[in-house]
């Protein structure tokens, strides 16, 4: 089963009002709002990744979720597999207080068990936020601009260099601490018809919001923002702009506004709404065809 089928026979257990249809980035409980997410040795980060890098991508993931809601974090719930390497663990913890401290998130709880030697190991955080606008995945309207905050595409080049590649430590830190756009996202919040976080990738990210909000929409990769490093790294043609548009890992916000509306934030409008269904690519004026891959997806 792919994810997409995963989560499209998941849809038809019975759920809570608060899960939004399973189509948002959080659930909503009362005056709070849930995450959870996972990282996989070899799927989310290398074996070779730095333990205190691991932590604070695992923080950093499910921050970026409560950021996309403008949410306030109120504090988080751990699941930890123990694997028998106590220096490995003790780096993990010195790298999970450093990041809960800076994103001023303290822990709740959670669960710690043990694993069968060598199996990757697979560590889940939950979030709880709080105060949160939360504009929804499916509140796009036809005529809004598509925005994105930041630059897209320097954590698929980090992972690239991570890999083996020559590049700047600039883009390996994008793909190994991603930082959540927590005060963007307040900022954004009440101002924004559509929210979500790009994980997954631009492209990909960007149909389901449409798909949310039963729209199409049209993407210029000329419009997409590339960091001064990337470009030097990939260059800025269509290939280096659709790499950048369907890695994924990038964390950055991605909103659907009026065209014409003031924004509390620096933002880059990459594309627009209309009536009808799907996604549609242009590069500059010229029409491109959809790429194979929009974006990353677990068991596909
Ligand atoms: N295994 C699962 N069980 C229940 N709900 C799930 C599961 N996997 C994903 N979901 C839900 O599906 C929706 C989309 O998930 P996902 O694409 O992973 O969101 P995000 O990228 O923001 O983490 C969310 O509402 C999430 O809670
Ligand atoms: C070693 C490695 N290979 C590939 C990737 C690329 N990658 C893996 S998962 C993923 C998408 C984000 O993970 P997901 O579990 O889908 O998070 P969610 O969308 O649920 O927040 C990406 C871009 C990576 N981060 N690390
Ligand atoms: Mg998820």
């Amino acid at each position: 089963m792919t994810e997409a089928e995963f989560l499209a026979a998941l849809r038809q257990l019975p759920l809570h009002p608060g899960a939004h249809s399973l189509t948002d980035d959080t659930a909503t409980l009362g005056r709070y709002i849930l995450t959870t997410d996972t990282l996989v040795e070899g799927v989310h980060y290398l074996a070779g990744d730095r333990p205190a890098d691991v932590a604070w991508k695992l923080l950093a993931q499910n921050l970026s979720d409560l950021a996309a809601k403008g949410a306030t974090p109120v504090g988080v719930l751990l699941n930890y597999p123990l694997r028998g390497a106590d220096d490995w663990d003790a780096a993990f913890l010195a790298g999970l207080a450093t990041a809960l401290t800076h994103f001023s998130t303290p822990l709740l709880g959670g669960d710690t068990v043990s694993l069968p030697p060598h199996a990757p190991r697979v560590l889940t955080l939950t979030a709880i936020g709080a105060d949160a606008p939360a504009p929804p995945r499916s509140g796009a309207r036809a005529g809004d601009a598509l925005y994105v905050t930041g630059t897209i595409g320097d954590a698929g080049a980090g992972l690239a260099i991570a890999l083996g590649k020559d590049g700047p430590a600039e883009l390996l830190a994008a793909y190994r601490r991603p930082q959540p756009r927590l005060a963007e996202g307040q900022a954004l919040g009440p101002h924004v018809h559509a929210m979500m976080d790009i994980s997954d990738g631009l492209l990909i990210d960007a149909e389901r919001m449409a798909a949310a909000s039963d729209l199409a929409v049209t993407i210029d990769l000329a419009a997409i923002p590339l960091s001064p490093a990337y470009a030097a790294f990939a260059g800025t043609d269509r290939a280096a702009r659709l790499a950048a548009a369907t890695a994924g890992d990038d964390y950055q916000l991605l909103f659907a506004a009026p065209a014409e509306r003031a924004l509390p934030v620096p933002a880059t409008c990459v594309g627009h709404f209309t009536h009808g269904t799907a996604l549609t690519l242009k590069h500059g004026v010229q029409p491109l065809p959809l790429p194979g891959k929009l974006g990353f997806q677990h068991a596909s």
